[in-house]
């Protein structure tokens, strides 16, 4: 369907070239990290142990081990909600409804696998099985981006994402087309954007501290830091899920390869590397620079719980008693934009915080290899950009408002600096 005359929004991460190289780079990125972690050398940089053959990577028992996680985090999905959330008003003036039961999801998983444990599951053998699990993930987030590209062709123009309707095929197969895909009212991309991929992860996560208590005798203490903080990190993702509702992927993006291959593939084998690297490269660490880890982390989860929640409550009731006596910048949307509190410190304190949380889940690893910084990174990289792509999108949304905001608070991350 060709997009409605008028609306072709800029052309994001380098068109169309851009698009392609990333769907190229992204899953070879993946798999040599998954590679390196496991080797001797760990070189970021350097050319990987070796390259698997198809052998290695397709294992049907793999993709089905991976369809059957989908279809028990879709079970979990459809379950009685404690609450069901309204998201933002669509251009049609609409809203769409949300089940908020990912927390219970995440109980319930952990639940299901105790009990698969105590009856004999082999868990510490999923460390073996990430290669084949990779690449059957990727497959299936090629797939369904495929058919999410399709299902958007039937799709009614105000149910399209501003950006992903270029005209451009494989541009818009990257972005994604539709706005909110959804079969009645399971929504996919809210569904893709929290369970699978983030439960996965802290599965992964607890496989590979298993694994090394059987090795070892006993998990390291860099294990658990590293496990523990991204638990918090995920448990609290869940807890919070009513906050997705007002970030940049659900209420702009469409759904397209780069969300589904992040969420379902990206996220659970890459967000993993610190614990994989642990687990081949054990670190000595000693209490004192744990704690003081720790309170790195605690720091950085303080900026990113503040800054989410103040602005969710805003957008949800400015009223409410908890943000009501904070400064604001009146736009002509009829929305207002917070100047002080914790957006009047930088133009994004949610992405300071969880800057500082990613340096936190390095450290463990120690300072001898670079591989484990790779999270660190690549998303001090990715926040840079979508800081970027917000900043535009925020320009034309808000126009004079916005440059008000910027003179009021200058700095967008990092405060004096960035
Ligand atoms: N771990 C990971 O891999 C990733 C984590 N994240 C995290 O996800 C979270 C959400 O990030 P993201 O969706 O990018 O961005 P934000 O949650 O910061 O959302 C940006 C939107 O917030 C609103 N906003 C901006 N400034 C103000 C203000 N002063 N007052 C009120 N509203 C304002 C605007 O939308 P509007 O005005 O329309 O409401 C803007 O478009 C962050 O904590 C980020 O760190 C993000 C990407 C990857
Ligand atoms: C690597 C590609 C170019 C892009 C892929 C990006 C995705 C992996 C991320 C885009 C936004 C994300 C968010 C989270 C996870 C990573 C992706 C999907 C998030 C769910 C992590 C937990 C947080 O608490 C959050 C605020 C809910 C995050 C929302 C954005």
């Amino acid at each position: 369907m060709a997009p409605p005359q008028g609306s072709r929004a800029p052309l994001e991460f380098g068109g169309p070239l851009g698009a392609a190289a990333l769907m190229l780079l992204l899953p070879v990125t993946m798999f040599h990290l998954l590679l390196v972690a496991r080797s001797g050398p760990a070189r970021l940089l350097g050319p990987p142990p070796y390259l698997p053959g198809l052998e290695e990577l397709w294992s049907p028992w793999a993709l089905l081990l991976c369809l059957t996680w989908l279809g028990l985090q879709a079970a979990l999905y459809l379950l009685p909600a404690r609450k069901v959330a309204e998201g933002q008003e669509l251009k049609d003036k609409s809203r769409l409804r949300y089940p908020i039961n990912g927390f219970q999801a995440l109980v319930l998983t952990a639940l299901l696998v105790g009990l698969g444990v105590s009856a004999g599951l082999p868990l510490s053998a999923l460390p073996e099985m990430l290669l084949p699990l990779a690449f059957a993930a990727t497959l299936t987030a090629f797939i369904f981006s495929l058919l999410l590209y399709l299902k958007a062709l039937l799709a009614p123009a105000s149910a399209l994402a501003p950006g992903g309707n270029s005209g451009n095929l494989i541009y818009d197969f990257f972005l994604g087309r539709e706005l909110n895909p959804r079969i009645c009212s399971f929504d996919f991309k809210y569904f893709c954007e929290l369970r699978p991929g983030l439960i996965g992860w802290v599965l992964i996560n607890l496989a590979l501290l298993i694994q090394e208590a059987e090795l070892r005798g006993s998990p390291s203490l860099a294990m658990w830091l590293v496990n523990g903080f991204q638990l918090l990190y995920v448990g609290d993702a869940l807890w919070y899920e009513e906050a997705v509702l007002t970030t940049m992927d659900i209420i702009h993006d469409g759904f397209g390869f780069m969300l589904a291959f992040g969420d379902l593939a990206w996220v659970p084998f890459t967000y993993s590397l610190q614990a994989q690297f642990l687990l081949y490269h054990p670190q000595p660490l000693g209490w004192p620079l744990a704690s003081f880890i720790c309170l790195i982390n605690a720091v950085g989860y303080y900026i990113f719980r503040g800054a989410n929640s103040q602005k969710n409550t805003f957008r949800k009731n400015p009223s409410d008693p908890r943000v009501a006596d904070l400064e604001t910048i009146s736009t002509a949307t009829g929305r207002r934009l917070l100047v002080s509190g914790w957006w009047g410190m930088v133009r994004h304190p949610n992405y300071l915080g969880d800057l500082i949380m990613a340096l936190a889940w390095s450290l463990p690893c120690g300072v001898f290899h670079l591989l484990p910084y790779f999270y660190f990174l690549y998303f001090t990289a990715l926040l840079v950009h979508r800081e970027d792509r917000d900043e535009r999108q925020c320009r034309q949304k808000y126009g004079l408002a916005w440059h008000e905001y910027c003179r009021r608070v200058p700095y967008r991350i990092v405060p004096y600096i960035y």
